[in-house]
């Protein structure tokens, strides 16, 4: 298991690029899965939870080549079992997303109930009541979900919670069912959005992703496509953080600022200027202290609860204090702890979190426990006086691309280095 050492430092300066979006990537993947074609997708981040969905496809008898890098084409044809076991499922949320194509496309899945960061109790029960409306047969068994189906029926699906992977999953099993699925209350994150841009590039007929009906009509088959992911709007957001709590000044090129509109709110608020373009976002804090903001976390367009932990972080080196309300997860503050080894003043209340600003941080050995955790720990350890060691960092490899080269790029100073207990 590795470590980072990071040495607390001036203010974060540079440019870098952002890579493609973890969020989006992995449900393309797995729509590859609804086709007897390849699907090619560009702009492919390089990640843990990209070799483990790699791996599970692989291991399905899907063919994944690798033609150059960031690229990936799966071919599906060849699949010979629809089973996701345990041993790949459990490290990674996203493996939910076979259930839904292998139903639509096979009539059948097997799937261990998934793992990912353990940042609440996270059912699935959305999914399967979406897939039971469609018409397949779901039984429980062994921590696996068993599914059958001859060929689903389109449905009327009405989410009592937005659910990001249950709106996916049921958009991807309806684009082959017979008639017209709805979906209600779905999610509008920019990662759905692009999920439906690949599936209509494979011949879905798919209206009103991005607004809170989807309406799918299913079609007999899919068919070969091209699909470029689009940028990870979390990872972005989290540079510009630690541009912001460092005092600096971050550019990040090839993003989207319409997709992180409510977290450039949250940074004007906090006192940095920011400059976009088409295709890039800019932070600078002119060398202030940033100012005490606060957040409630909502689904998309509102403040996205994978950018919290960072604003915490930044909070916590701020001037005044700063209320953290987190809905979407009930055990989403383990970063908090952390943070307090390195000196920050925070109270948990329930979901609520508020937050004195400290000027100075002190380095700590400190350990991350999920990843947008992690994200904040290193923010945190950039701006401390001295020397942070982060233990199991594992956590961070699942969905940043390059960290130590991006922040590097940037002028931090951090380094990883083997456990060797
Ligand atoms: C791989 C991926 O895209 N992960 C993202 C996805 O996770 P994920 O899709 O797992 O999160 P959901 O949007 O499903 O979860 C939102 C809320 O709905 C609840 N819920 C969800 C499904 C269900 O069947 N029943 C139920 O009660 C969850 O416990 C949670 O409280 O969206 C989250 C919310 O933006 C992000 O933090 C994750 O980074
Ligand atoms: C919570 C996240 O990932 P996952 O849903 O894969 O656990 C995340 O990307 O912040």
């Amino acid at each position: 298991m590795d470590k980072f050492i990071i040495a607390g430092n001036g203010p974060l300066e540079g440019v870098i690029d952002a890579s493609g979006a973890k969020n989006a990537a992995l449900p393309i993947l797995c729509a590859s899965l609804l086709s007897d074609e390849p699907l090619h997708v560009t702009n492919v981040p390089k990640l843990w939870d990209i070799n483990t969905t790699r791996k599970l496809l692989s291991q399905m008898g899907c063919t994944v080549d690798e033609p150059a890098a960031h690229e990936m084409i799966v071919d599906a044809r060849p699949i010979t079992t629809c089973v996701a076991p345990y041993e790949l499922v459990r490290t990674m949320r996203a493996s939910i997303l076979v259930l839904g194509p292998l139903v639509a496309r096979r009539g059948e899945a097997h799937v261990s109930l998934p793992g990912g960061c353990a940042i609440g109790a996270r059912p699935v029960d959305l999914h399967l009541m979406g897939l039971e409306a469609m018409g397949a047969e779901i039984t429980l068994d062994g921590g696996f979900i068993h599914a059958k189906a001859r060929r689903l029926k389109g449905a009327r699906i009405v989410f009592d919670t937005v659910t990001v992977t249950g709106t996916e999953n049921l958009m991807m099993a309806a684009t082959l069912a017979d008639g017209e699925t709805v979906l209600e209350n779905a999610a509008r994150e920019p990662e759905v959005v692009d999920l439906a841009r690949c599936l209509r590039a494979m011949g879905a007929k798919i209206e009103g992703d991005g607004t809170t009906t989807i309406r799918v009509q299913g079609v007999g088959a899919l068919h070969a496509a091209k699909h470029s992911v689009l940028p990870d709007r979390i990872e972005t957001g989290s540079y510009l953080v630690a541009g912001a709590a460092t005092r600096g000044r971050v550019r990040v090129n090839r993003t989207d600022p319409a997709m992180l509109d409510a977290v450039l709110v949250k940074l004007q608020q906090a006192g940095a200027k920011i400059s976009t373009g088409p295709d890039f976002i800019e932070v600078d804090m002119h060398g202030k202290r940033p100012s005490s903001v606060n957040i409630h976390t909502m689904p998309h367009p509102g403040f996205p609860t994978d950018m919290q932990a960072q604003m915490m972080a930044l909070n916590c080196l701020a001037e005044g204090v700063g209320v953290i309300k987190e809905t979407i997860f009930e055990n989403r503050f383990m970063h908090a702890q952390e943070l307090l080894r390195l000196g920050a003043d925070i109270r948990i209340e329930g979901n609520t979190a508020v937050i004195t600003g400290r000027e100075r941080l002190q380095a700590a050995p400190i350990m991350a426990t999920d990843l947008r955790a992690s994200a904040s720990l290193v923010i945190a350890a950039l701006a401390a006086d001295g020397e942070t060691f982060i233990d199991r960092i594992y956590h961070m490899d699942r969905g940043y691309e390059d960290i130590e080269g991006k922040l590097a790029a940037l002028g931090a100073r951090i380094k990883r280095v083997a456990r060797l207990i």
